[in-house]
């Protein structure tokens, strides 16, 4: 998609832009006849991210999409509609949950910008997990955003007209070819976008010649293409979430669509595992380390259960659909879910080892032989989940499981 008026800011231009909103009243976040400041710290693999203040120390977010993807360069043209999937996901999530999604200031469709409230006294959680700190609401909150918004997007809830209008709202080609492309077919095969050390060659190859593992991820492949069943956030890693003790917000819905619900949950979980495994290249006492992997652990069965919880009541009690609302459609369904999650939850720890995005949680371990350990067992955990959800019948099998693979 081009936009006739498009031009990518710097930091003169974003102060610009935003003294103009304020002269036309547009803008309730700053009052008239402040110097502002502004300058550009993102860190995302895709888009320009600014901080504007002014001289009281208030402050906005403004974040611009580039006409291609900003790790990459210009040969990887990228459209500037996904700031508008962004914007429209952050609301439509932010009407549901409030107070776990960041807030909406403002969105310009040419520029492909949006406004965003200021979450800079909050840690974003992968930063905070590579420092061990513990944070207690996170599961509870994480399962939460994930049930409801995933709820109130779903047939369950969602008239069928209604539901198939926002299916075409946010159908998202390319940024789900990203995903396509880096989940589930790139890491499988000799890809120039793969990223991995000579020394995991013999790891990989075993990967790509397991039959077993390649029929799951075409399941998995083809359950992300066509299984529209909510408004996915898309992108639910470690650094889509800002959090401290008593809150958590979740930004960067850009890979928002209609999906498969497992999917989000899956990419979480999966996160909170890649952080388990690289704790080895982190904490060297044994005791401390363990304290830590059990705090992770805890957070991902507390998620796991939660969710399932919030679903089953919100089916239970929110149904709209009559011919859905049935207690023995609704234990089918979720099972359902909850192993599409540990096959996505495995899919994400294999991409995050050898695809082209990796986590900075592994990347940063000094040693490069504990490195290498740590990458061999986050390849070996997700294989093994993804060959095995389809056996999790029951959530204990999940932690049984689970347990079995983490030393
Ligand atoms: N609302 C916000 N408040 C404060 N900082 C933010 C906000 N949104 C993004 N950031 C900062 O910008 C960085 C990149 O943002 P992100 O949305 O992840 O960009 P990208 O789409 O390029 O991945 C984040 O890691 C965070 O440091
Ligand atoms: C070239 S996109 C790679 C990778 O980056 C995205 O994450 P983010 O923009 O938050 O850094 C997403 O996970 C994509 O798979």
């Amino acid at each position: 998609m081009t936009m006739a008026n498009y031009v990518a800011f710097n930091a003169q231009r974003v102060i610009e832009y935003v003294n103009s909103l304020i002269d036309s009243k547009q803008c309730d976040f700053f009052i008239a006849g402040q110097n502002l400041s502004a300058y550009e710290f993102g860190d995302g693999n895709l888009n320009l991210v600014f901080r504007v203040s002014d001289e009281q120390n208030n402050s906005i977010i403004l974040k611009q999409a580039l006409p291609y993807a900003r790790c990459v360069g210009e040969s990887w043209p990228l459209t500037l509609d996904r700031a508008r999937i962004e914007a429209q996901v952050l609301l439509n999530h932010g009407a549901i949950c409030p107070k776990y999604t960041a807030k909406v200031l403002h969105y310009n469709h040419d520029y492909a910008l949006t406004i965003l409230e200021d979450l800079g006294s909050l840690q974003i959680l992968r930063s905070a997990q590579n420092n061990a700190q513990q944070f207690p609401k996170l599961a509870q909150h994480v399962a939460t955003y994930l049930s409801h918004t995933g709820f109130y997007n779903s047939d369950f809830y969602l008239a069928a007209q209604h539901k198939k209008a926002l299916v075409k709202q946010f159908t998202n080609p390319e940024l789900c070819q990203i995903t396509e492309d880096l989940f589930f077919s790139d890491p499988y095969i000799d890809h120039e976008r793969n990223n991995f050390p000579a020394q995991l060659a013999p790891q990989v190859k075993a990967l790509r010649d397991n039959p077993v593992l390649k029929l799951e991820i075409a399941k998995l492949k083809a359950n992300f293409l066509s299984n529209p069943q909510t408004l996915l956030h898309g992108d639910m890693h470690s650094g889509s979430i800002f959090v401290d003790t008593n809150t958590t917000k979740m930004i960067d819905p850009e890979f928002g669509f209609f999906g498969p619900i497992g999917f989000d949950i899956g990419s979480f979980i999966g996160n909170l595992l890649l952080n388990y495994c690289a704790q080895t290249g982190h904490i060297e006492e044994f005791v401390t380390r363990r304290n830590y992997q059990t705090h992770l652990l805890s957070c991902i069965v507390e998620t796991y259960n939660l969710f399932e919880q919030h679903w089953l009541n919100l089916i239970n009690t929110k149904t709209v659909d009559e011919a859905l609302n049935n207690d023995a459609y609704a234990q089918y369904f979720i099972k359902n879910v909850l192993q599409d999650a540990i096959g996505y939850c495995g899919a994400e720890l294999i991409r995050r080892t050898i695809g082209l995005a990796h986590v900075v949680d592994i990347d940063s371990i000094s040693d490069e032989n504990t490195r290498l350990d740590v990458q061999k067992q986050t390849l070996a955990l997700g294989e093994q989940l993804i060959i095995n959800a389809c056996s999790c019948d029951t959530k204990d099998a999940f932690f049984s499981l689970l347990i079995s693979q983490l030393n």
